[in-house]
C-alpha cells in the first residue's frame, strides 16, 4: 500500500528524513513511531505529495508519488496536522462543502456526512461553528473528512492529538473497526502506548532514519523467561536453583519456556502460585534498544484506557 526506497528530505543542512525504506502492507495498522522532530510529519507530507523529496522514491497504492497524485489521492483519507476548515460553518456544512469539492455525488451526500460525523462522535454536537470547536473536535472533524470518501488507505499524522483519554479510546476503536472492515491504516505517533494498543506493524523513526520495521507480534515475542508470583519465594528459589534469574519478596523470573511444566513442578512441591505468565518484550524495551538516544524523548506516560 505504501513503499518507499531511499526516501530523503533535506532542509539545508538538516536531514529531516534519511534514506527511508517503508513497507506498509494491505490490512496493516502501521504505527509510525518517532520522538518529536524525528521526521514523521515530513514523511507523511512526502507520501501525500505535499512536500517534494530531495531523493528516493515513494509509491502509494502501487503508484509513484507525487506523479500519480490525481489518481491516488482520492482513494486515500488523510489527516495531517490541524485540518483546514471554514471557521464560520458547522462541521456538517464543512463536510458537505468538502464532499462537493471532491466530486462526491449530490445524492446521498447528507447521509454520507451524517454517517461520518456519527462515526467520529460529532453527530450530537455539530450545531456550533467550527471556530468554537476544541482541538479534539477539530481533530475528529479532520478524521470525518478523511473517512468521507470511504478510502482504502488512511494516512493519519498524530490522529489523537488534543484528545482526552475517552476520545483517544473512541478513535482507537474506530480505527480498529475500519481496519477489520478492510481499511489499511498508517498512523504516526510519538505515543508508545497508543501504538502498542492499536498497531499490527511498527516502524520506528530515529532522527530521520528507520531503525526498526517489524510486526508487533514478532516484536513482543516471549523472552524465554517466565514470571512467577508467589508468597513462597524462598521455597520456589530452592526448588528452581540455577534457573532463577531475578527475584524480589513476591515474585521470580525463571529461565523456563514451558509454563505448564513449571506450574506442575511448583504445585507438586507445594509452592503456592498467584500468577504465572511468560515474560514478553514490551514495545518500549524494543524501541529503547533500537534507538537508545531517542528513547527517553518518547512520551510513555499516557493513561492506559481500556485494553
Ligand atoms: N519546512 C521546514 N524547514 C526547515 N526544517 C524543517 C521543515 N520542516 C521540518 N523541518 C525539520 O525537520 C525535522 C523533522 O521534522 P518533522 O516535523 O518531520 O518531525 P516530526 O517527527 O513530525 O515531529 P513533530 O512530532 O514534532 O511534528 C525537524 O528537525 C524539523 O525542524
Amino acid at each position: 500500500m505504501i513503499r518507499t526506497h531511499g526516501l530523503t528530505k533535506r532542509y539545508g543542512a538538516i536531514t529531516a528524513v534519511d534514506q527511508l525504506d517503508l513497507d506498509v502492507r494491505e490490512g496493516d495498522v502501521y504505527g509510525f513511531l518517532g520522538a518529536n522532530g524525528s521526521g514523521k510529519t515530513t514523511t507523511v507530507r512526502m507520501l501525500l505529495g505535499l512536500v517534494l523529496a530531495t531523493s528516493g522514491t515513494a509509491e502509494v497504492l502501487g503508484r509513484a508519488m507525487p506523479r500519480a497524485g490525481r489518481e491516488v489521492l482520492p482513494q486515500v483519507g488523510a489527516l495531517v496536522e490541524s485540518p483546514a476548515a471554514y471557521p464560520r460553518l458547522s462541521g456538517r456544512a464543512n463536510l458537505r462543502v468538502h464532499d462537493a469539492l471532491a466530486g462526491g455525488r449530490r445524492r446521498g451526500r447528507a447521509g454520507r456526512v451524517d454517517d461520518v460525523l456519527d462515526r467520529v462522535g460529532l453527530g450530537g454536537v455539530d450545531q456550533r461553528p467550527v471556530r468554537a470547536y476544541s482541538l479534539g473536535m477539530r481533530q475528529r472533524l479532520g478524521l470525518a473528512h478523511a473517512l468521507l470518501s470511504q478510502p482504502r488507505l488512511l494516512v493519519l499524522d498524530e490522529p489523537t492529538n488534543g484528545l482526552d483519554p475517552q476520545g483517544i479510546r473512541e478513535i482507537r476503536d474506530l480505527l480498529t473497526e475500519l481496519n477489520a472492515a478492510g481499511t489499511t491504516v498508517f498512523l504516526s505517533s510519538h505515543l508508545l502506548a497508543e501504538v502498542e494498543q492499536m498497531a499490527t506493524r511498527v516502524g520506528v523513526l530515529d532522527r530521520g532514519r528507520l531503525v526498526l520495521q517489524e510486526s508487533l507480534e514478532v516484536l513482543k515475542r516471549p523472552t524465554g523467561r517466565t514470571y512467577v508470583r508467589t508468597p513462597d519465594v524462598a521455597a520456589a528459589r530452592a526448588l528452581l536453583d540455577g534457573q532463577v534469574e531475578a527475584y524480589d519478596e513476591a515474585s521470580l523470573l525463571v529461565r523456563v519456556r514451558d509454563v505448564a511444566a513449571l506450574n506442575a513442578q511448583l504445585v507438586g512441591a507445594g509452592v503456592r502460585i498467584s500468577e504465572l505468565a511468560p515474560e514478553k518484550h514490551t514495545l518500549e524495551d524494543v524501541v529503547l534498544a533500537a534507538s537508545s538516544a531517542a528513547g527517553d524523548r518518547f512520551d510513555r506516560d499516557v493513561p492506559r484506557v481500556g485494553s
